[in-house]
């Protein structure tokens, strides 16, 4: 995983195609009903059609039984599968070694205790995604709330730990945050919408260009 940058939540051709245009390296479909992200799998299926081979296509599901990750595999054919609920690192091991697809998974982080956790997924899930604990108000989602958390706190982090970072990132503190906690990978859904569930061009194309210049001026070495 090397400086790439992920747009997530994704369920129109044309934001799809803005994503696309503007160089995105990953595109995210969301599989959870009560996400205003969601994608049923005929929707789902067209989408990841329009973006193969010109992204990385990643399915977001969350505690998924076997039979919800095999249906999404069947129609959408990912080049990745992002975990975003409360996976044990087994039951991760156990869906990489049925499914043979890389796994993204997610970590909730709010202190430095999480990180912990995070290290937990090392050498397990292919690749880890630092993102913000969600709220425990009744109607959050379990990721994709817009809602950053202390950046500074990865700096407790093994500096060997190749990690995607998500949670609050916009066009306009994408920079900070790569500077500040130096992640290998970024990831957005909120902060390129206009509302809940609706992308916008113009923030997608501002976010990946604010993310590859500030990718470029922090190398970094692993
Ligand atoms: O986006 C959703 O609706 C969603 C639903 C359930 C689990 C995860 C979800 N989204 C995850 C993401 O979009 C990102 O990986 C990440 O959480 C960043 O989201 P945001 O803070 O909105 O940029």
């Amino acid at each position: 995983m090397d400086r790439l940058i992920k747009i997530c939540g994704l369920s129109t051709p044309e934001t799809l195609d803005a994503a696309l245009a503007s160089g995105a390296d990953l595109v995210g479909f969301v599989r959870f009903a009560k996400s205003p992200r969601h994608v049923d799998l005929d929707t789902g299926r067209t989408l990841s059609h329009q973006a193969k081979g010109r992204a990385q296509r990643v399915v977001l599901l969350v505690d998924p039984d076997d039979a919800a990750i095999a249906e999404a595999i069947e129609a959408l054919d990912p080049d990745m599968l992002q975990l975003h609920g409360a996976e044990t690192p087994t039951r991760v091991a156990a869906i990489r070694a049925r499914f043979g697809r890389p796994v993204l998974k997610a970590i909730g982080v709010a202190d430095a205790g999480d990180l912990a956790t995070a290290a937990d997924y090392a050498g397990i899930a292919d690749y880890l995604l630092l993102d913000a604990k969600p709220p425990r108000t009744g109607d959050a989602l379990p990721g994709g709330n817009g809602l950053p958390f202390d950046w500074t706190l990865l700096a407790g982090l093994d500096p060997a730990l190749a990690f995607m970072l998500s949670g609050g990132l916009e066009p306009q503190n994408v920079a900070e945050a790569i500077r500040l906690a130096r992640p290998d990978a970024v990831d957005v859904s909120s902060g390129v919408e206009s509302r809940p569930g609706i992308k916008d061009p113009d923030r997608i194309e501002a976010f990946i260009r604010a993310a590859r210049a500030a990718f470029a001026a922090s190398p970094i070495e692993k």
